[in-house]
């Protein structure tokens, strides 16, 4: 289980999230939700241990991130907002670097390489810079990046923003796989068709807070509304 309780930051005079909690487990995949500059990457930030709270608390399996950096981020692969790729170095290169960082070498980490080069269907791009890549290509390296060690975890903030038909099925057909064979997965998205067909359960932040955690149909139903979309937009009050 992953889990934020009572997260707060502020940026200067901004409080950005004034009271977060929420969670989720392996084998699920949870939705975090909410509207422009609401809070999902600044709570995506700090579960992940790239940003200090100014209250708070974080568990990745019972370890606290900001005190057992290497042991938490062994069990997470993350997507940040912004994918931040080297440019010189060819996708194959990154895959090795993150490896080495999780402490993989030789065999296991070649492996690991061409498991994720397969599932990520990418061999044509394997051995190139990343230099001038599409913005699909890197979505696939900066996903394989995250994925390479195998996470029990996987934190990704918006993966499909900007993909075509084709690559957000691919994603979403990979995303439910890894599900099934026990990941954890919790994704931010704006895109409430793909949340219906990917989420087992919502979390949704509005005002600094999270005002929902429940099923898709659970919030459908206590809100009296026809659809997901709907049902979201009378939680955070804009209907
Ligand atoms: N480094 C920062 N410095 C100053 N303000 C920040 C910083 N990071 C986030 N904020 C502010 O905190 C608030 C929450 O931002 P955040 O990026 O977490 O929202 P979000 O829900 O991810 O938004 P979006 O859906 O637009 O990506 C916003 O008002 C944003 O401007």
């Amino acid at each position: 289980m992953i889990s934020v309780h009572g997260l707060k930051k502020s940026f200067g005079d901004l409080i950005a999230i004034s009271d977060v909690s929420f969670g989720f487990d392996k084998g699920e995949i949870v939705a975090l939700l909410g509207g422009n500059g609401s809070g999902k990457s600044t709570s995506i930030n700090i579960m992940t241990g790239l940003m200090i709270p100014d209250e708070g608390h974080v568990s990745v399996q019972g370890l606290d991130p900001f005190k057992n950096p290497i042991d938490a981020k062994k069990k997470l692969g993350v997507f940040p907002d912004k994918a931040g790729l080297y440019p010189n170095l060819t996708v194959r290169e990154h895959l090795q670097f993150f490896g080495h960082l999780q402490g993989m070498t030789g065999k296991t980490l070649k492996t690991a390489i061409d498991r994720t080069v397969r599932m990520l269907e990418m061999e044509d791009i394997i051995d190139r810079r990343t230099k001038g890549f599409s913005h699909g290509q890197t979505v696939k390296t900066a996903l394989g990046r995250a994925m390479v060690h195998g996470p029990d975890y996987l934190i990704l903030d918006e993966p499909t923003r900007g993909l075509d038909v084709y690559a957000v099925r691919q994603l979403r057909h990979l995303l439910m796989r890894l599900r099934d064979n026990g990941t954890g997965i919790l994704f931010s998205s704006h895109v409430m068709q793909e949340v219906s067909l990917l989420a087992n359960r919502v979390a949704v932040i509005a005002d600094g807070k999270v005002c929902a955690e429940e099923t898709p149909d659970a919030l459908i139903a206590e809100t009296g509304a026809d659809t997901l979309e709907d049902a979201f937009m009378i939680k955070v009050g804009l209907k």
